[in-house]
């Protein structure tokens, strides 16, 4: 796989805090990327050496074959970039905001108007393109957001949490969008989100960061192995011989009854149900309920960084982040 992003030990320092600590990744090209991390884990730092928005304190990092501090310039021309903040003029159309960033970053003039029209067919505005955006909900918004971010042909998208405060219609359309992105534009995207959901359903991988330092790197999947097995509980008024039926399956790690309950650790408790369930009923051992448990993006979250992603809420992680980039300005 080739690499379109390597960082070689990036490091910030603000004054005495280390909010990102020499972290050495690499990017594939065409790879959604997610970075996920509580409040001041030094995400939005991380992305913003990328953009070429923050230097670097050391170490460096390199975009489609540009460096990020000697070839700044290039590197802007390589990317896209849909942060939070909303930042469309609402006292313009989608047309028209689009042709303004057209000219920002010098779309070739023969090319502008075929290439809004692209980006709007893309993100399904093309029949609202010419009404003021002030007549647009927050995810019409989002989207022309992303939609101005692709003019350029940018090889990679950089996204902050791009799906913050949508409702989950909003959420799953964008969703739809970066996965069609990727598919049709030949494009690498790096996402951070507050939404485990999101990170799960639209990374390829996902680096965790913590204190400013990668703690996990991995596909979803993998990290969910990594904090524990999947479950299947049943429940039973005969538990006992219910063990002693399924105690000869070779892929059950381990198999304890507690109570009523038969609790079955298991790697790929899906495929291993049916047979299972089979064993019961042939057995005539009744059960009065099925459940199978698997561990999501929240328990990897808690398991590396220990902390709850949900206690600290999007919402008003949203919220602080614009106050404190406003404060910043
Ligand atoms: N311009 C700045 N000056 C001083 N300290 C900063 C600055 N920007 C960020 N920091 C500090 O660096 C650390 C990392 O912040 P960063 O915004 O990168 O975290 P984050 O993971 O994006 O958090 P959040 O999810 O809350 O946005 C925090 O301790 C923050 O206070």
């Amino acid at each position: 796989m080739t690499p379109i992003i390597k960082t070689f030990n990036l490091t910030k320092i603000f004054g005495s805090n280390t909010a990102v600590n020499s972290i050495s990744l690499e990017v594939h090209k065409g790879e959604v990327f997610g970075l996920l991390g509580p409040n001041g884990a030094g995400k939005t730092t991380f992305l913003s050496m990328l953009c070429t928005i923050l230097k670097p304190t050391s170490g460096t990092a390199v975009i489609n074959g540009y460096d990020i501090v000697q070839d700044s310039a290039m590197v802007r021309r390589s990317i896209g970039i849909v942060f939070q903040d909303p930042s469309v003029d609402t006292d313009m159309t989608s047309r028209e905001n689009l042709q303004m960033h057209a000219d920002l970053y010098d779309v070739p003039v023969s090319e502008q108007a075929s290439r809004i029209q692209e980006v709007l067919t893309l993100v399904q505005l093309e029949d609202r393109a010419d009404d003021f955006l002030n007549t647009y909900s927050g995810g019409m918004r989002r989207r022309l957001e992303i939609a101005r971010g692709l003019l350029h042909y940018p090889r990679v998208l950089f996204l902050d949490e791009p799906t913050i405060g949508l409702d989950p219609q909003s959420r799953e359309h964008i969703w739809s969008y970066i996965r069609q992105l990727r598919e049709r534009e030949d494009m690498t995207l790096i996402l951070t989100t507050h939404y485990m959901e999101e990170a799960d359903e639209l990374c390829d991988r996902i680096a965790i960061i913590d204190h400013g330092s990668i703690v996990a790197l991995d596909t979803p999947s993998a990290l969910k192995q990594t904090v524990g097995c999947e479950m299947i509980l049943l429940k039973t008024e005969e538990p006992e011989k219910l063990q002693s039926l399924l105690a000869y399956i070779p892929e059950i790690d381990t198999i304890r009854v507690i109570d009523d309950e038969v609790r079955i650790s298991i790697p790929n408790a899906d495929d291993e149900l049916p047979r299972i369930m089979e064993i019961a009923f042939r057995e005539g051992v009744h059960m009065s309920s099925v459940h199978l448990s698997r561990p999501d993006m929240n328990d990897v979250f808690m398991h590396y960084t220990g902390r709850e992603i949900r206690e600290e809420g999007p919402e008003s992680v949203s919220r602080m982040r614009m106050m404190r980039r406003r404060s910043r300005r």
